[in-house]
């Protein structure tokens, strides 16, 4: 019957191995899924599974319409798109970090506890991939900015007098390097998260707590046997 399948979707790019590789894992025979195809559904009959492959930063999309029962996001996405799912699990993949960035010649000064004095940036320019987040991290601390949103390479931005800052993610730092930024504050870090549309988790706990569940064991083993777990 059509309703025992579930719909997984899952992001295409960064995050895409290490979701096909946490699934087989558990069962899920999706080792053929890959992002070199055209491809963007698989149906998986024997683990009455389908899986879909979307844009990262639509997944929370997808599975607040329903379109998908459960997803894998990035919990920056998850911030920035604010949509009505489930969080299930943090699967521990994909570790990020946001950050506040500068020019190096632009650095403000810093306070005495060391952190650097951001009162001065007040209505600054911020390009970012991210204004939501980018704007609640300054309201918190008392400040308003003006986002402009991007969709990529926004490094460029500071570097050409588009912005005066950028609120994006660093992973190895080499992008901030290269372009010559200076991280001015840390934001949050970021892992890739197993989320569920609202209807589907109760229509469907039983299947959706089974992979919830098993994802969970899956993680545990790893930790336990001191490996790497994705
Ligand atoms: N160095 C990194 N840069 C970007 N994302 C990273 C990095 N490390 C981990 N991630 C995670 O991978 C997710 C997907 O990133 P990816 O670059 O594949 O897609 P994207 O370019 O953000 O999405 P879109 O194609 O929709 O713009 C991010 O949302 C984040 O959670
Ligand atoms: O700290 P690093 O390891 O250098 O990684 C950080 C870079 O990776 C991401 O860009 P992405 O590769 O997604 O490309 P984009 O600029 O098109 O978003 C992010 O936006 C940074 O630019």
């Amino acid at each position: 019957m059509e309703n025992d399948f579930l719909t997984i979707a899952l992001p295409k790019g960064k995050l895409l191995i290490d979701s096909i590789q946490r699934l087989s894992r558990i069962g899920i025979d999706c080792d053929h899924v890959n992002e070199d195809s055209r491809k963007l559904f698989y149906d998986l009959p024997q683990s009455k599974v389908k899986i879909i492959i979307c844009r990262a930063t639509d997944i929370p999309t997808y599975v607040e319409y329903g379109a998908a029962d459960l997803g894998i996001a990035g919990k920056d996405t998850l911030l920035e798109e604010n949509k009505d799912v489930i969080e299930l699990l943090d699967l521990k993949f994909g570790y990020c970090r946001f950050v506040v960035a500068m020019p190096e010649g632009s650095v403000p000064p810093k306070l005495p506890n060391g952190e650097y004095d951001l009162s001065g940036l007040n209505h600054q320019r911020v390009a970012t991939k991210f204004p939501r987040v980018a704007e609640t991290f300054f309201s918190e601390i008392g400040m308003q900015v003006n986002p402009i949103k991007l969709h990529g390479n926004i490094e460029l931005a500071p570097c050409v007098g588009l912005a005066e800052m950028i609120v994006d993610i660093v992973s190895t730092g080499k992008t901030l390097r290269e372009n010559h930024l200076v991280e001015v504050a840390p934001i949050l870090d970021a892992t890739s998260r197993l989320i569920a549309n609202r209807v589907a988790y109760r229509m469907k706990y039983e299947r959706i707590m089974d992979i919830a569940g098993k994802l969970r064991n899956d993680m545990n083993e790893v930790a336990n046997e001191g490996g790497s777990s994705t």
